[in-house]
């Protein structure tokens, strides 16, 4: 789901097709970039080379189609060919698939794993769960069944939005930030030397009692006060120059998928899921659950 809707925003035209060929290529670029740097056949990290490889043969040969077309496609790739656009016209093609490829990947995992996780959580936590039904149903009371959700009652979800930011902190879907060193710098009496690549491993910061009361207790009560997400030890979705552009795109996401699950849907976890957390947050097996009509 994740990965659909950001490849519809990407390539809105293309036939489905296309993305049945082009989700199985693009996952193993995923499990490629945080797998050992061993590149020998077999190994995840070499699949994720060859992944790469397939997914930009893919684009190239719809740049090339839709270069040869006039047709006009109302869609990020299209606004990135846009010649009218000067702006645009500065990338050159390579920069054009690293953009792509970029905008597809982070907003693929983080949000799809945010949102299998918050399912964990919440049938874990029949407190939170029924706090976060209340506030959806009220939203829905005088709607009709299909109608959509509107911008104000997005803004009024306050305690899904603290249901997500709890999710990301206790699963820490994003382990860290990577940076790189622009001068010496001493931290607790050690130089890191200019030009040196820091990996600042988050999980360390979400788990820290003196920043998160129980830190290993699902708490989304915590973010009802505001100021938490802004306190700088707080890197769910990075800092600084670099904090992710899309954030509000994925709590948005996730906040519809947990909004028609929660007023249509009960759920019941089938089998105990075993839930890994490094290299990347995942179900090995799969998370189970039964569905029934709420
Ligand atoms: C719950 C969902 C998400 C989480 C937890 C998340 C988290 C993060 C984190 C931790 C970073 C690193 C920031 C840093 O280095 O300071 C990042 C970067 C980024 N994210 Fe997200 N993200 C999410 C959703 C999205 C979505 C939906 C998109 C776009 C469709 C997106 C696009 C990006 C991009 C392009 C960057 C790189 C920014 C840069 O290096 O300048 N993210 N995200």
């Amino acid at each position: 789901m994740a990965l659909l809707v950001s490849y519809k925003q990407m390539l809105e035209m293309e036939p489905a097709l296309l993305y049945e060929a082009f989700k199985p290529e693009f996952d193993k670029l995923v499990i490629g970039t945080l797998a050992m740097p061993i590149n020998l056949p077999g190994t995840n990290y070499y699949f994720g080379f060859q992944g790469r490889k397939n997914v930009l043969k893919m684009l190239r040969k719809v740049i090339a189609e839709r270069r040869a077309s006039s047709a006009t496609h109302n869609d990020m790739l299209g606004d990135l060919l846009s010649k009218e656009d000067p702006k645009h016209s500065l990338l050159s093609d390579e920069e054009i698939l690293d953009q792509i490829i970029t905008i597809l990947y982070s907003g693929y995992e983080t949000v799809s794993k945010t949102a299998m996780m918050s399912i964990k959580y919440l049938h874990d936590n029949p407190k939170a769960l029924q706090q976060l039904r209340e506030e959806h149903l009220a939203i829905r009371k005088g709607k009709n069944p299909e109608d959509p959700i509107g911008w104000t009652e997005y803004k009024s979800m306050t305690f899904t939005r603290a249901v997500i930011l709890e999710t990301s902190r206790l699963a820490t879907i994003v382990n860290g930030v990577l940076r790189e060193t622009t001068n010496d710098i001493e931290v607790n009496g050690y130089v890191i030397p200019k030009g040196w690549r820091i990996y600042v491993y988050t999980r360390e910061t979400n788990y820290d009692p003196l920043q998160y009361t129980e830190p290993f207790t699902f708490n989304p009560w915590r973010w009802l006060d505001k100021g938490l997400e802004s306190q700088n030890y707080c890197f769910l979705f990075g800092a600084g120059n670099r904090v992710c552009p899309g954030k509000e795109l994925g709590i948005v996401k996730i906040s519809m998928f947990l909004h028609h699950l929660v007023t249509r849907y009960r759920w019941e976890e089938v089998g105990d899921a075993a839930i890994a957390k490094f290299p990347r947050v995942e179900a090995p097996k799969g998370l189970h659950i039964k569905i029934t009509k709420y």
